[in-house]
């Protein structure tokens, strides 16, 4: 008899439920985004981390009904995050800690995960995520269409072996500091063949092998100072392009670009959207912690669900225009 810590194998938790067709067709849509033959604006949008999936289903059904207004410009995607990067400690999300206590049912966590993911994909939206665990990637990895190796992982070989091997458009933070060389270096060893173990369907450990991904690009997230503005965007093209990697960026209007501050977020998007409506092509996309309340709050007893409880996030009132203003910025951009 398995214990209670004896987790699921993906086949298990894959199996249950069809996948949506949309995801190819979405990762695709992503990709030529990225690559430019698309000429709309990627917009990852949402919570930091997923706490309660039904206020954060609520929050998917507004920004579905807000992608399909501003589809024509915009190709928005859910941050369906479910699994958080920690500094030194702390909540590490729904899916290694479902209960939100540290207890670390991390085999109900996969479950409920898993199944928040199905219902968020059913809005239509394409999701999110930041593969922080390895292992627990092979749960969710199919039903995502843009992935995140993040700031305090970027330098990370396992990671970066992982990208070149799922099989969606990956984004490579820079790392916390603000050093773009990590997140460059990743993209490069990403798009590589690279041959290391890793979690078959029937949860046997394996050899995976991978073809590479040429997908994987860059997301300026800031660092002891922002990189949003013009000239951090011009010097991070200038490095992508001495690396000889395709001169694209994805731009984070949170983290070290807000200062984690989310009443900040705004002013990014803002320049960010003159940057774009005065023709910046290569800037492919933003991101936007946003979610149904403004702020956050310290996670302790019972938390509020529609407030985050890890970055503060801008609530759904003020992301509304951001999304109106960035479709009108892509459409000048033409
Ligand atoms: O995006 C969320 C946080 O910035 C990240 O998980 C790190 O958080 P921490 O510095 O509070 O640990
Ligand atoms: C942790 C995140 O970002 P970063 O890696 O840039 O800190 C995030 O996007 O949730």
């Amino acid at each position: 008899m398995p214990d209670q810590d004896t987790l699921p194998t993906p086949a298990e938790v894959t199996g249950g439920r069809p996948l949506p067709e949309a995801v190819g067709r979405h990762r695709a849509t992503i990709d030529a985004v990225l690559a430019r033959r698309d000429r709309r604006l990627l917009v990852v949008a949402g919570p930091c981390s997923v706490h309660d999936p039904e206020a954060a289903l609520d929050y998917a059904r507004r920004l579905a009904d807000a992608a399909e207004r501003y589809a024509d410009d915009l190709v928005v995607v859910l941050r369906a995050y479910l699994e958080k990067p920690r500094t030194v400690a702390g909540w590490t999300g729904l899916l290694p800690d479902p209960t939100l206590d540290g207890k670390g049912d991390i085999a109900t966590g996969i479950r409920r995960g898993r199944s928040f993911l199905l219902d968020a994909a059913a809005t239509g939206l394409p999701l999110a995520y930041e593969f922080v665990d390895p292992v627990l990637a092979h749960y969710v990895a199919d039903l995502v269409s843009w992935g995140a190796v993040g700031a305090r992982t970027v330098a990370s070989q396992p990671h970066r072996h992982l990208a070149s091997w799922l099989p969606m458009p990956i984004g490579m933070k820079n790392c916390v500091s603000g050093r773009l060389d990590t997140a460059v270096q990743a993209i490069q060893a990403a798009g590589l063949p690279h041959t290391f173990p890793g979690v078959a369907a029937d949860g046997r450990l394996t050899t995976l092998h991978s073809a590479g991904n040429p997908a994987a690009h860059l997301v300026l997230r800031g660092g002891v100072a922002p990189n949003y503005d013009a000239a951090s965007v011009a010097a991070a093209l200038s490095a992508l392009r001495a690396a000889g990697l395709p001169p694209r960026v994805v731009v984070d209007a949170a983290h070290g670009n807000s200062g984690k501050d989310h009443n900040r977020q705004p002013a990014v998007i803002a320049d960010l959207a003159a940057q774009i409506a005065g023709g910046a092509n290569a800037v492919a996309g933003v991101m936007i912690e946003s979610y149904l309340s403004d702020g956050n709050q310290p996670l302790a007893g019972e938390p509020r669900p529609e407030l985050s409880v890890t970055d503060p996030c801008l609530g759904w009132r003020r992301t509304v225009p951001l999304l109106e203003q960035l479709a009108l910025a892509t459409r000048r951009r033409g």
